[in-house]
């Protein structure tokens, strides 16, 4: 039986499991999915530490995993398959990722460590669309991950002892199988038990869904909101045509690479009726801004800083700590509880994990400066969305009595405490992204890359890391330059980075193999784009590289939300807009790139890669 058409679209193509994984094969034959098996030759060798959290690291697996199989596929065929799909699962304690115990030794340090305690299994799955046009193979990858909670319950070190020497430990993350002899470890789980055994079936469903159907309104009125679409919802005849119809997928639309959203000719002329729709979405984004400036606001009062000190703190302890009343600070505590920020016991508030990789002032990944950032600076241009509609340009002069030819200059870096707060922000949010980004594209052929407006450098450390034989110069201007010291990490890359400074519309570049521009172009005009394409086009070898880092809004603007968001933020802020792929792909072609290629990694930036001739 196949139980949703989203399985049996999948029915047409030629689909490959790049996972050795019994468990994995046989949940997904059971669903109905007909597909070939070629386990992976990926190592699972990725640097744990270089990920903000264990299930980007599930995830980046997968996704190797699946690359790997569809580039052998499809050299040794010069047919690759229409869809791989690739798998990780891991176990996480307290920041610690559990893989297979390599013996019996550490089978059992990973299960005393497991024993009495919660744990959390993920496990990242990566769906790769190949597609292949003059025998150059395109791949458009959909990552997610499922996260399942499983608590073991006190067990003696007799047990323990004797579950190791059955043997089932040894081919499983964190050395236990919950769907055999490891079922009597667990006390209890929480969340989708396929998960635990390696594949998130239902969530796949769902992913494969969105991916194909964009729903109808009226569905998300039959729906709860995180339900599989019932059968009939897909079971349209003038549906789309499948994965291998939608040539480019992720060219034109990122979110839903690979569905036709709006083609469906039965549903066109409908329109919602007020019984019809469900109106919590409207009211949520309606309130947004209020939960925006909570978090802003929790953030300057160092909220999340003092209980990472201090906690778990009472409200009345939080109050007087931060000089604030207590029915005030009640009410901020309450929202970042209700949003995941922070957790409330008998004993108190504490951070959650969330908070504490991403919201202390001074975490590697930290948003808390971009939060703050958002909160004295944009918060304000925002105020005059409506003059920037109307007028089409930024808001400076009306929100701060700034005239603004050059956004960084004038506005970002116009006095020490506004820039250092400018490049704190712009720190955090590209260390987020620098792992990505970094290797969006295999850049081992490069020997020098410069990173022209590379501010902290944080990019530019990311990619020494990976890739050790390459030198990285930053380029940026000398009021950045001077203060980029403060930003650098220990660690051997450091002798790889250098910075320069100077202005890339005047000064003369700096000599590399690989030019690189992070959320540079959209910060500007069409002209001035045109004059700093034409620099780095001069400057730049023929066989050299030009990586664009931007966020790629799908072709038709209505996928992709955060992408057009930050086309907005450009107007408000800027003198630029963000560019669909078709348009970078214009810009740089008009300046002897070619080869112009695009990998969509990740909600911060995607990367467009392309040589000069
Ligand atoms: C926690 C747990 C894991 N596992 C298994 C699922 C995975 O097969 C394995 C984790 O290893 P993975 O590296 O995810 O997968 P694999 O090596 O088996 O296969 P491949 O790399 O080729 O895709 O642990 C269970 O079977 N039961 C469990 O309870």
């Amino acid at each position: 039986m196949v139980l949703y058409p989203v399985i049996r679209k999948l029915l047409e193509k030629r689909v490959v499991l790049a996972s050795a994984s019994p468990r994995r094969q046989e949940i997904l034959s059971n669903a109905g999915l007909r597909f070939e098996v070629v386990p992976s030759r990926f190592t699972e060798k990725l640097s744990k530490a270089s990920f903000p959290t264990p299930y980007a690291y599930a995830m980046e697996t997968a996704k190797q995993k699946a690359l790997e199989v569809a580039r052998r596929m499809h050299q040794k065929d010069l047919r690759a398959p229409d869809i791989v799909i690739g798998a990780d699962t891991i176990v996480a304690l307290e920041g610690l990722i559990l893989e297979k115990p390599v013996d019996k030794a550490d089978a059992h340090k990973m299960l005393s460590r497991l024993n009495g305690k919660e744990h959390s299994v993920f496990t990242g799955v990566a769906i790769v669309h190949c597609s292949s046009q003059g025998g150059k193979l395109d791949m458009d990858v959909w990552e997610f991950y499922e996260e399942t909670r499983v608590r073991f319950s006190q067990l003696s070190e007799e047990l323990l002892w004797e579950y190791i020497h059955s043997g089932e430990p040894m081919d499983k993350a964190g050395g236990y199988g919950i769907q055999a002899l490891g079922g009597m470890l667990v006390e209890s789980i929480h969340g989708d038990f396929l998960n635990v055994v390696g594949f998130p079936l239902n969530r796949f469903c769902k992913k494969l869904a969105e991916l194909f159907y964009p729903p109808r309104p009226e569905d998300l009125q039959r729906e709860k909101q995180d339900s599989i679409p019932a059968v009939d919802t897909f079971d349209n005849p003038s549906d789309v045509e499948g994965l291998g119809s939608s040539q480019g997928g992720a060219q034109g639309v990122r979110d839903r690479p690979w569905a036709e959203g709006g083609k469906d000719t039965k549903d066109a002329g409908r329109r919602p009726t007020v019984e019809s729709l469900p109106p919590t979405p409207v009211v949520e984004l309606i309130d947004g801004y209020k939960v925006s400036k909570a978090l802003f606001t929790a953030c300057k009062m160092k909220v999340f800083d003092l209980l990472r000190d201090e906690g778990p703190l009472s409200t009345v302890d939080i109050a007087r700590k931060i000089d604030a009343s207590e029915c005030g600070t009640g009410h901020l505590l309450d929202i970042c509880v209700a949003f995941g920020l922070l957790d409330k016991t008998d004993r108190g508030y504490s951070n959650t994990d969330l908070a504490s990789l991403y919201l202390l002032s001074d975490g590697e990944y930290s948003l808390h400066s971009l939060a703050v950032h958002n909160n004295n600076h944009s918060w304000h241009l925002y105020n005059h969305l409506e003059s920037a509609i109307r007028e089409g340009a930024n808001q400076h002069q009306r929100a701060l009595q700034i005239t603004v030819d050059d956004p960084f200059q004038d506005s970002f870096y116009r006095n020490k405490e506004k820039k250092l707060q400018f490049m704190r922000a712009m720190h955090g949010l590209i260390n987020v992204a620098a792992r990505q980004a970094a290797t969006a594209f295999d850049l081992s052929r490069f020997s020098s890359a410069c990173d022209l407006g590379g501010c902290t450098g944080a990019l530019a450390y990311q990619l020494a890391r990976q890739y050790p034989g390459l030198k990285v110069t930053v380029f940026d201007l000398p009021e950045v330059v001077e203060d980029a010291v403060y930003f650098q990490p220990g660690g051997p890359q450091t002798g790889q980075v250098s910075f320069v400074p100077g202005d890339f519309f005047r000064d003369s570049l700096p000599e590399a193999d690989l030019y690189i521009v992070c959320r540079i172009l959209h910060d500007w005009s069409d002209d001035k784009v045109h004059q700093l394409l034409s620099r780095i086009s001069s400057s730049c070898k023929p066989g050299g590289g030009l990586l664009v880092l931007e966020m790629l809004p799908g072709e038709d603007k209505r996928e992709a939300r955060a992408a057009v968001v930050q086309s907005l933020n450009m107007l408000v802020q800027t003198l630029g807009r963000e560019r669909t792929l078709s348009e970078y792909r214009s810009l740089l072609q008009a300046h002897g790139f070619a080869d112009v290629r695009a990998a969509y990694v990740g909600s911060i930036v995607d990367a467009v890669l392309a040589t000069r001739v």
